[in-house]
């Protein structure tokens, strides 16, 4: 199995754009914030839900019949929907923005069927320090490449991570494809 897929130029530059320009024209909220209590620790980005944001439907249109692609020609895992909302993420340098070693495989209805994790790079590399998406998918961490437009795909279960935002902003987009548990 590859432990990450990459596909160069997913979004377009200018679809990344719009895509920030969408979710920054609204509220964002505190990814930080788990039941009620803040977890800084783990967590410290602003987040818009994708089916939040007016006329952001192409988004997912574009992003669906790409990443189903990918999964039948190189990880032939069992997808059976993208049941989930996808998330627009802002890691800025002013508090640090960043995202601890985690894995998407959660407990709620969804995050428990999540199969696949697309990170898409909305931002271009030269307006931002930091922020690196490193993946833990065996004896080595491998860095995500950072081009704008680039989505690495790989298995919700493999640990990965955000580095500090130490100048500018990052943006990401990330989504979810799901199925019946690995077996
Ligand atoms: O923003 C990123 O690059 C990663 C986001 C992420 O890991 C998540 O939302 O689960
Ligand atoms: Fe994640």
């Amino acid at each position: 199995m590859t432990p990450f897929l990459t596909l160069p130029e997913a979004l377009s530059p200018e679809d990344c754009d719009r895509v920030i320009a969408l979710a920054s024209a609204g509220p964002m909220r505190d990814a930080g914030l788990v039941r009620q209590t803040t977890e800084h620790r783990i967590r410290r980005a602003e987040i818009a839900w994708l089916d939040d944001l007016p006329e952001a439907g192409w988004v997912m249109d574009r992003m669906i019949g790409l990443v189903a692609r990918a999964n039948r020609e190189a990880m032939g895992f069992d997808l059976t929907d993208f049941g989930e909302s996808a998330q627009v993420a802002r890691y800025g340098a002013e508090r640090e923005g960043h995202f601890d070693w985690h894995s998407d495989i959660g407990e709620g209805q969804l995050a428990s069927r999540r199969k696949l994790t697309v990170v898409v790079q909305l931002s271009d590399p030269g307006d931002y320090e930091g922020g690196a998406l490193e993946l833990w998918p065996d004896s080595h961490v491998r860095t995500a490449p950072r081009a704008r437009g680039l989505a690495t795909v790989f298995p919700s279960f493999v640990l990965h991570r955000v580095t500090p935002v130490t100048a500018g902003t990052r943006w990401s987009l990330t989504l979810w494809a799901h199925g019946p548990a690995f077996r």
